[in-house]
């Protein structure tokens, strides 16, 4: 035999004995479901359950929609992420009691970032665990009562009134409006001015500072995509593979825009009583206390206002233009709303208020309704803490699920149970009459989470999403154009619900 036969055969031995163990390595927790007697899903090597997922082909919600309407007769779901297991709740009643009754068992969330490549993601409040994730949002939470909304509502009205003045532009001609860029610019303009009092100006710049680096943050590429897979799925192996999420630019600008802020309002004694303030007295209180748990400044404290910002635009702004499609479809329900808004108003001497936007049941409705169709998050996750018991699988004793393991809460399924939401492909507000609420389990809806760590923003998210529509109903008529898409397909890459292609949609200004 030569040489060359002979080292081939070598190294094709050498990487048998490798592939040997790593598949070994990558399969040895596949028997923890078995073992423990839980009904579970056969893993495959390499990708445990989660292989559309990680290949980007399906969005994660719908993917643990699938699995929940298939196995929705369990109380819970052994899957693997990977080769980690993880446990997938299926139950009303056992999900209420991780998210709120028994919560503290499950306070964290699996995010994890590497603090030195990815130091902003690594500090949002997101990301947060145990004591640390406590004191900022118990600090922060006074930013978001409903006398703070009150004060900050003519800001976002403020915006409302531009937004229209762009679908003005932006329709002329019969032009057909870019609805999901519009509406981002809406929300960006308005988290920008209430948190941090700074003026993004997207509304009138289609090239604005503060727009182009947050579309950096959203877009997610295949790459981000894969490190947002790996940080909600495996957070370990993210420790380890450093991947992050926010490019070194971004961070160099957000830090920028928040220091100057702070500055400015120090050294001119500016008080807004805004998110900002709240923070920036977070940060003398804690240097006073001198504790290290609670020291909130340097990055944790440019990665709250991030925090907030970030998940105050892309957020509202993805439920508002799913809302706008859906009356874009239902010329119906659209004029319903159209009148109920104008009738309001009346009452209102023709002005957007603030109490006026509070009147709008119907508007409630249509609303609660997109976000049963299009929740923003279409996975609620957890991890649990210390050691929980779970009643048994067969509803006989007990499961021990052991700290360390992840929780997932398959939203997107639930909202979609024919069981609770009878036909649940329609569109149809009438889901949300009280009468019809009062029929449901309480926990067959939670768009914005549940106990402790709730939404923080969810006062302002409802706000600036009701504002928008209250601005915009009255003066245009909205409906499908030629390229408004076929069908929706929600962006596998991403963290949130949204489309992966632009919303276009036809507005015709109503004139009477
Ligand atoms: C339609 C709008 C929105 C929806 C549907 C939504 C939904 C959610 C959901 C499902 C969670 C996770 C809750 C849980 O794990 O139980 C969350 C967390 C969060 N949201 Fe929202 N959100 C919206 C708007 C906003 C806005 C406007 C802001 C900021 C102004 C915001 C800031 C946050 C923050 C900071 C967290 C993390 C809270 C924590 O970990 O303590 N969100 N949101």
């Amino acid at each position: 035999m030569s040489f060359i036969a002979s080292l081939l055969i070598d190294i094709f031995i050498v990487l048998t004995v490798l592939v040997f163990f790593l598949y070994l390595y990558l399969t040895r927790h596949f028997n923890y479901w078995k073992k423990h007697g839980v009904p579970y899903l056969e893993p495959l090597p390499l990708f445990g359950n989660l292989k559309e997922v990680f290949l980007q082909k399906l969005y994660m919600g719908t993917f643990l929609e699938r699995m929940y309407l298939e196995h929705k007769d369990k109380p819970y779901l052994g899957i693997f992420a990977i080769d980690k297991p993880a446990l997938v709740v299926n139950d009303l009643d056992l999900i209420r009691n991780i998210l709120v009754k028994d919560s503290q068992y499950f306070i964290d969330h699996n995010m994890v970032a590497d603090e030195k490549s990815d130091p902003l993601f690594a500090n949002v409040i997101f990301s947060l665990k145990g004591d640390k994730w406590k004191h900022v949002r118990q600090k922060l939470t006074p930013s978001f009562t409903s006398g703070k909304m009150k004060v900050m509502f003519n800001l976002v009205n403020k915006c409302g009134e531009d937004l229209v003045d762009l679908i003005e532009q932006l329709s002329a001609n019969d032009s057909e409006v870019p609805v999901k860029e519009t509406l981002t610019r809406y929300t960006t303009d308005a988290i920008s001015t209430c948190a941090l009092g700074i003026e993004s100006k997207s509304l009138k710049d289609s090239k604005s500072e503060v727009r182009h680096y947050m579309r950096k943050v959203v877009d997610f590429t295949i790459s981000k995509g894969f490190a947002g897979f790996l940080m909600f799925f495996e957070p370990q192996i993210n420790k380890l593979l450093k991947f992050k999420l926010m490019d070194k630019e971004v961070a160099t600008f957000f830090r920028k825009t928040v220091w100057e802020a702070v500055k400015h309002r120090e050294k001119n004694g500016v008080v807004r009583k805004d998110l900002l303030d709240c923070l920036m007295e977070l940060r003398k209180k804690t240097e006073k206390d001198g504790d290290e748990l609670v020291k909130i400044d340097g990055d944790l404290f440019v990665a709250q206002a991030f925090a907030i910002f970030a998940g105050g635009f892309e957020t509202s702004s993805s439920a508002t233009t799913f809302m706008m499609y859906e009356l874009a479809k239902q010329p119906e329900i659209q004029k319903r709303l159209r009148e109920e808004i104008c009738q309001v108003l009346q009452k209102h001497n023709n002005q957007v208020t603030y109490e006026a936007i509070q009147e709008m049941k119907y508007l409630d409705m249509v609303l609660y309704e997109t976000l049963r169709k299009y929740p923003v998050l279409g996975v609620i996750d957890r991890v649990c803490v210390s050691d929980y018991d779970l009643p048994g699988p067969s509803g006989k004793g007990i499961f021990t699920l052991k700290a360390g393991t992840s929780v997932y809460i398959p939203l997107c399924g639930i909202h979609s149970d024919p069981e609770f939401y009878p036909n649940p492909d329609k569109f149809d507000p009438e889901r949300f009459t009280e009468e019809n609420k009062s029929k449901r389990h309480n926990y067959a809806y939670f768009p914005f989470g549940e106990g402790p760590r709730i939404c923080i923003g969810k006062r302002f998210g409802l706000m600036q999403i009701k504002t928008a529509f209250a601005h915009i109903l009255p003066k245009f008529q909205v409906s499908i154009s030629k390229n408004t898409p076929k069908e929706i397909v929600f962006d596998p890459k991403a963290f949130i619900i949204k489309t992966e292609d632009e919303m276009y949609l036809d507005f015709k200004k109503i004139t009477n």
